[in-house]
């Protein structure tokens, strides 16, 4: 077996994170500092084209700074990063401009006559079920509509990498839900590679093929789940637990959805 791959299929907590299909994304002895304050510290990691990563931290560990650099919203210069230009990302809050209409939203930014863009607008839209919702002012959107609008305009632009920074954080519990099944079926139909960035150990365990944990700027786990998404009641619980050991207990890493320990209701339809 190819030394790479053993080294994953231990299920190791160490690093570095490699993946065994050729990388989309690379970064190698990556380093971050705001003033003398070094928030991410000689960290490798790779992300294989279509692979779906979770990454946990504790508050402050680094998430959002390794996302906004993979994202090409920080200088890089100099560093050995390696990431496609072909990304896109959603952030907790769905940022639409309340000014444009909800497929103008979504069009944002891509070129062609009008009716075309229109087009893909709409095509995107119907993908995360708001056909409805295209000539609607963001405003009178609900929360779980406004994160499917930013999703829609995340996939027109048929992305490589799409990052996702806490996206349904600010979602009810069965909204929340809802949302990891379109997530799923949307990159199921796109096969994006996915970096999503969590505080929910379940929802990391539901979506993931390989979940990470990130502290003070290092990874310091890492988990490939090999159970097929509508299998993984069992696996999650010993990997529920161990991913909360690593980290520390900290409060708010439990999923708040009413579920069994580690078992999703949209494992039935994964
Ligand atoms: N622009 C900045 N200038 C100075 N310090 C920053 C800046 N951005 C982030 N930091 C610091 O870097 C550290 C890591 O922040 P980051 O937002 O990456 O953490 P996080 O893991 O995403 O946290 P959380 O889970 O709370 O969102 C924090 O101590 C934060 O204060």
């Amino acid at each position: 077996m190819d030394a790479r791959l053993s080294f994953l299929a231990d299920h190791t907590i160490a690093e570095p994170v490699l993946t065994p299909a050729a990388p989309l994304v690379r970064l190698k002895n990556f380093s971050r500092s705001f003033g003398a304050n070094t928030i991410i510290s000689g960290l490798d990691l790779e992300i294989a084209e279509g692979e779906f990563v979770a990454l946990l931290g504790r508050s402050g560990s680094g998430k959002t700074t390794l996302l906004r650099t993979l994202a090409g919203l920080d200088d890089v210069r100099g560093q050995d990063v390696d990431v496609p230009s072909s990304r896109a990302v959603v952030f907790q809050d769905a940022r639409l401009l309340p000014w444009k209409k909800v497929w103008r939203n979504v069009a944002l930014g891509l070129k062609g006559l009008t009716g075309r863009v229109r087009l893909k607008a709409e095509k995107a839209l119907h993908e995360v079920g708001l056909d409805h919702r295209l000539d609607a002012w963001p405003l009178t959107l609900s929360g779980g509509e406004a994160q499917r609008v930013a999703l829609a305009r995340a996939l027109v632009r048929e992305p490589k990498l799409l990052l996702l920074d806490e996206p349904f954080a600010a979602l009810d519990a069965l909204t929340r839900l809802k949302m990891h099944d379109l997530v799923l079926a949307l990159w199921k139909a796109h096969r994006p590679a996915v970096l999503m960035v969590t505080h929910d150990v379940d929802e990391a365990i539901a979506l993931a093929d390989r979940v990470l944990v990130l502290d003070q700027g290092r990874i310091v786990a890492q988990e490939r789940i090999h159970a097929a998404r509508g299998e993984r009641g069992e696996v999650s619980r010993g990997l529920r637990a161990k991913l909360l050991s690593v980290l520390g207990g900290e409060p708010g890493h439990e999923s708040v959805i009413p579920f069994p320990h580690g078992v999703h209701a949209h494992e039935a339809v994964a």
